[in-house]
């Protein structure tokens, strides 16, 4: 059976071709800079790749492409879109509605547009994905896999703001947590690797890309995490400015005179490292380099970057009453070393100790520990397209309507 696994983003669509018998990526790749100049798709086959520049002047254009590469004689991998089995669609905010995988139907897209307004950055373009297929694909079955049902798990001490109580009730304002596919997919992993009870099991798992969570996994499931109401809140991220006092937002607007957009933008595109750093880069690997060569920002930006994780990783230690065992995942997780050593010094009050030379690692699954660390610490590839090709699969070849995370 063979699966298309959609990424829909506000101006790109990720997408990879996966063959389900033995999981076997056939092809991948990304339409990028969807609705203004230079929009192109680039694919990739294994080691090959392949640059298409094209105007796209929407989400079904950019699919529409990505279909007609699919099925191109010299670079496609299919003869015919009979061959697509089904398609599985991150949907990055399922509100209170979804704690599982579905399928999607009329309702589910209707619950799906009830709740865009919670997600205004992330849920629209997915929206126009699901669409998108359902109009080039009509007769194959698409599935919603959601960034935040992993986390529906979390207690409601966990999830509830302290104000209003009405604002739960009446707006859905609570957090949510985000990266839950990934979160979900690493702390498995973590315990396949360690040989342990995944159902009894103590993880912290930090998910550092451009957006960046951290989550509390006890037993096999979350009971914590960063991210909230939207992306925006936790970590340090790339734009994105994590905790902040709510109060600098009104003041912003009343002092300054900033509307709301214009906060809001600040916030999610123009804080993070880049905002620490005067708009030198939002991307770790410039901030290592240039605070390599002295740049006193760029280190005082990682700085804070990674005091931000060690806090958490000891506010959720204190969650569990334990941990037995840290994870690192995602562009940042998996790639820096510098960071994860630095995020690991502020836990030697946890018994944690690294191995320099095993930490010396970039993309590959590996424990980091020393042998005697009292908690193990992984480095762990993410693979959140494999868990909605996994989920996707079995929800279509069950005929079932959704499947339960658990
Ligand atoms: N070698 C590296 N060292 C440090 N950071 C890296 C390295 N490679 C990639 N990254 C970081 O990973 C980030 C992207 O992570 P990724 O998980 O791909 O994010 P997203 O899925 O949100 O696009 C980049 O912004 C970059 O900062
Ligand atoms: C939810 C979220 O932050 O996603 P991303 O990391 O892809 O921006
Ligand atoms: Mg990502």
């Amino acid at each position: 059976m063979k699966i298309l696994v959609l990424n829909c983003g506000s101006s790109s669509v990720k997408y990879q071709f996966i063959e389900m018998d033995g999981e076997k990526v056939l092809c991948k790749g990304i339409a990028e800079r969807i609705g203004i100049d230079g929009s192109r798709l680039v694919h990739r086959i294994g080691e090959d790749k392949h640059v298409i520049e094209r105007p796209l002047k929407n989400h079904e254009e950019a699919i529409k492409l990505i279909l007609d590469v699919l099925l191109d004689p010299e670079i496609g991998v299919i003869k015919d879109l009979s061959e697509i089995a089904a398609v599985g669609h991150r949907v990055v905010h399922g509100a209170e509605a979804f704690a599982s995988s579905v399928l999607i139907d009329d309702d589910v897209m209707k619950a799906l547009e009830e709740n865009a307004y919670l997600a205004p950055l992330h849920n629209p373009p997915n929206i126009l994905g699901i669409k998108a297929i359902q109009k080039l694909l009509p007769n194959v079955p698409s599935v919603a896999v959601f960034d935040t049902a992993f986390h529906q798990s979390m207690p409601k001490k966990a999830f509830l703001y302290a104000i209003p109580y009405e604002f739960y009730e009446k707006y859905k304002i609570r957090r949510y947590g985000f990266h839950g596919t990934s979160h979900r997919y690493v702390s498995r992993r973590a315990a396949e690797i360690l040989g342990r009870d995944y159902y009894d099991f103590k993880v912290i798992t930090c998910h550092l890309g451009n957006g960046a969570s951290i989550a509390a996994i006890r037993h096999g499931k979350s009971i914590d995490t960063s991210m909230g109401f939207t992306p925006l809140e936790g970590l340090v991220m790339g734009t994105r400015c994590g905790d902040i006092d709510p109060a600098i937002v009104v003041y912003l607007q009343q002092n300054l005179g900033l509307s709301v957009d214009q906060v809001y933008d600040i916030l999610n595109k123009k804080s993070g490292v880049l905002g620490l750093t005067k708009n030198f880069s939002s991307d770790m690997r410039d901030i290592e380099d240039a605070a390599l060569h002295g740049n006193e920002l760029a280190q005082l930006a990682l700085d804070i970057y990674i005091y931000r994780i060690a806090k958490y990783i000891g506010a959720y230690t204190a969650a569990m009453n334990g941990v037995d065992a840290i994870v690192f995942t995602a562009g940042v997780g998996e790639n820096s070393p510098y960071i994860r050593e630095k995020v690991c010094e502020y836990l030697g009050f946890l018994g944690v100790k690294i191995d320099k030379n095993l930490n010396n690692v970039k993309g590959v699954e590996r424990i980091i520990s020393t042998p005697d660390s009292k908690v193990a610490v992984l480095v762990i590839p993410t693979n959140e397209e494999l868990v909605i090709a996994r989920d996707t699969k079995y929800i279509v070849e069950n005929k079932v309507k959704e499947l339960k995370i658990v």
